[in-house]
């Protein structure tokens, strides 16, 4: 399981995280979401072992996540960033080849890419360079780096966390990759996945977590935390929530084209 409690943290003198406990357990999907700036990439750096938090503790699979080496960090866990970088003009092969561990048979190797790229309909760019892909196609690249690295690890189960993976993308991509990290979580990992869509969060997550100025204010099934009264107060804008398919709640901002920001100041 992969768990905080009670983390804090500040960055000078903000403070970011406020007294966070989650829990993402292996073969769960969890979303976390709210309003810009409300800590989650923070709380999801946190959870990935990349700092530790001025306040509580963070454990991967009963280890504190910070104590654990790059490489067995690497093994049980993989992370796509909000904004990820590229250190060098690699083709998206070798982009993908960059998270797989150096004694995996080349045989082993050819066929781990081509299937994650399959997965993410990038199989004809293999060996195009990174650097003239769209943004969208970039971003599913950087998917597949993270998805191979996991799916070459030896671990039994690893932790997908994924900040944002469907921001760039077109309606077909959002739902190609949450599909995607449904299915990883369907095959015993555990999924924490930062997405603004709450429609998605609703449609593909276990539970959805929600976030507010730094604090967790509800964690639980879509059905039962996404409601009006409360998307509302944390987003400071009016969202309706209707009910879908199964019961599912559909998120439905309300538009009023003809006001101005300004005017509501
Ligand atoms: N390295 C840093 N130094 C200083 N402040 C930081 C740093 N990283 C994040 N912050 C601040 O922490 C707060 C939370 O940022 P974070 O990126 O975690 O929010 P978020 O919920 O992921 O937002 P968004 O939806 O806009 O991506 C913000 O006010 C941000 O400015």
């Amino acid at each position: 399981m992969l768990e905080a409690q009670g983390v804090g943290h500040s960055f000078g003198r903000t403070r970011v995280l406020q007294d966070v406990s989650l829990k993402v357990r292996p073969g769960e999907m969890v979303a976390l979401c709210g309003p810009n700036g409300a800590g989650k990439s923070t709380l999801l750096a946190a959870m990935a072992g990349d700092f530790a938090p001025d306040e509580g503790n963070i454990h991967l699979d009963g280890r504190i996540v910070t104590s654990l080496s790059p490489a067995d960090l690497a093994r049980r866990r993989a992370v796509l960033e909000q904004a990820p970088t590229l250190s060098a003009a690699f083709t998206v092969r070798e982009l993908l080849a960059l998270g797989i561990p150096r004694d995996v048979p080349p045989e082993r190797v050819n066929v781990l890419i081509r299937e994650t790229l399959r997965d993410v309909a990038l199989l004809g760019r293999a060996d195009d360079n990174c650097l003239i892909l769209s943004g969208g196609q970039r971003h599913r690249a950087h998917l597949a780096r993270v998805l191979v690295q996991l799916a070459a690890s030896d671990k039994a189960c690893g932790y997908l966390m994924l900040d944002e993976p469907t921001a760039s993308l077109d309606i077909a991509h959002q739902i190609t990759t949450m599909r995607i990290a449904r299915r990883a979580a369907r095959l015993g990992e555990g999924v924490l996945v930062v997405l603004h869509d709450l429609n998605l969060a609703a449609a593909f997550a276990d539970r959805v977590a929600l976030m507010h100025e730094g604090r967790l204010v509800a964690d639980g099934p879509g059905a039962d935390i996404l409601t009006a009264e409360r998307l509302s107060a944390i987003y400071e804008t009016e969202i309706a929530v209707e009910e879908a398919e199964g019961g599912r709640p559909r998120i439905v901002p309300v538009y009023d084209p003809d006001t101005h920001p300004a005017a509501e100041a």
